[in-house]
């Protein structure tokens, strides 16, 4: 045992560079195991539900699966920590963070896919009701998070680790090759991948300190009332900057802003172009306003910020639109890490994600607040 939980240990040494673990194809669980009785079911190719019905009609068949003895050593309901699986009132804590629409993206695809599952468990197909069982939306949920390379999810994740799980399609097996030199008993760890500790929250429900690859989303939006809200949309659009689409399709106006440190270190002020030049056509007044944009972005290209606008209390207004959007979540992020202290409901493990996740943004904010031009 590590300090997270299983973890699988070197019994040798294990040089670095060396191929140190081998899965064969067979022994994966892949779309393709799904038996054609349950895959009838399937009005849906989102490989995660078809991984989770084949689990759900392994542990059905219970000790008659050949996959039972891994299937007994899956993480069980209650140890699973996923935002998925988190109450109203905790994920509250990050409405201001990725995360928290992450993960009501995931449950809105979970409950639809466990809707057309249910459907055609109910309606077109009873007789597959032999093949799950009675499966609940939290069994389904159950069964869409957890991991399926048997060994391979044994690994803990290190965001400092180069080791990642790769395919070798001649050998037909999954490969890890190590990235450091381990000795007998060292724990072996692998990188999920770049990645911020938003996903690792939805998917693997954990989030880790110091994460280099946080990443903060800055929310703008061209305000429903505004009367020049269809120009404006149009305009946005015909420079590739249309926003997220409702529902119905429409143009919603709002459109999110992805920062991460690496970006902004690398990139500095034109990291934030995009968002500057979305706040000028936000805080553009008039009709020949815009006009006046459109035509400073042939010569100066103001949509993309590449320039400033000729205007410079325009400019400065547009620029005050934006730092008063950060500051607006580095306020929120301040407040929510200084109340979860006070905080004595929730879960000691859920207040460690928690701080980690708020940590993390609140550094890439704060860094995003001090770039230059700002
Ligand atoms: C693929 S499994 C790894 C095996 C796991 N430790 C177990 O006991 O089954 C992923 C889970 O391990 C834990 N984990 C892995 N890496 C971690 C890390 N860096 N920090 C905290 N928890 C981690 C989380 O609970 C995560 O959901």
């Amino acid at each position: 045992m590590s300090q997270y939980g299983r973890a699988l240990f070197a019994t040798r040494r294990v040089p670095a560079g060396s191929r140190f673990l081998e899965i064969p194809r067979i022994a994966i669980i892949t779309p393709e195991n799904v038996p054609s009785q349950v895959s009838h079911l399937l009005s849906t190719s989102n490989p995660k539900t078809r991984l989770s019905l084949f689990l759900l009609s392994e542990k059905h068949k219970a000790q008659e699966s050949q996959w039972a003895p891994y299937l007994r050593c899956l993480p069980q309901l209650g140890d699973i920590e996923s935002t998925m699986f988190w109450k109203a009132e905790e994920l509250a804590w990050l409405k201001h963070s990725p995360t928290y629409r992450e993960t009501m993206e995931c449950l809105k695809i979970i409950k639809s896919e466990f809707h057309l599952l249910t459907l055609a468990n109910k309606q077109v197909f009873p007789w597959c009701r032999d093949a799950l069982g009675e499966v609940s939306l939290t069994d389904f949920m159950h069964a869409y998070s957890t991991d399926q390379i048997p060994f391979a999810d044994f690994f803990n994740h290190d965001h400092n680790c180069q080791t990642r799980l790769s395919y070798d399609k001649e050998k037909d097996c999954a490969v890890a090759v190590a990235d450091q030199d381990y000795k007998a008993g060292d724990e072996i760890f692998l990188s999920y991948g770049s990645t911020p500790n938003s996903i690792l929250a939805v998917d693997y429900g954990f989030a880790v300190a110091s994460n280099p690859h946080e990443q903060v989303e800055v929310p703008m939006g061209v305000s429903l009332t505004d009367p020049l809200r269809d120009l404006k949309l149009q305009t946005l659009s015909r420079h590739n900057m249309s926003t997220d689409l409702n529902d119905d399709g429409s143009p919603s106006g709002r459109k999110r802003f992805t920062f991460r440190d690496s970006d902004l270190a690398e990139r500095g002020s034109m990291a934030v172009a995009p968002l500057r030049a979305f706040a000028r056509l936000i805080c553009a007044e008039s009709y020949e306003d815009l006009q006046e944009m459109s035509e400073e972005s042939l010569t100066h290209d103001v949509f993309y910020a590449l320039s400033p606008r000729r205007d410079e209390r325009k400019e400065s207004e547009a620029v005050s639109f934006v730092r008063t959007q950060i500051k607006q979540q580095v306020d929120q992020h301040s407040k929510a890490l200084k109340d979860l202290d006070d905080d004595r409901e929730i879960p000691l493990s859920r207040k460690s994600i928690l701080r980690n996740i708020l940590t993390g943004e609140l550094r890439v904010l704060r860094n995003l607040s001090c770039i230059t031009c700002l």
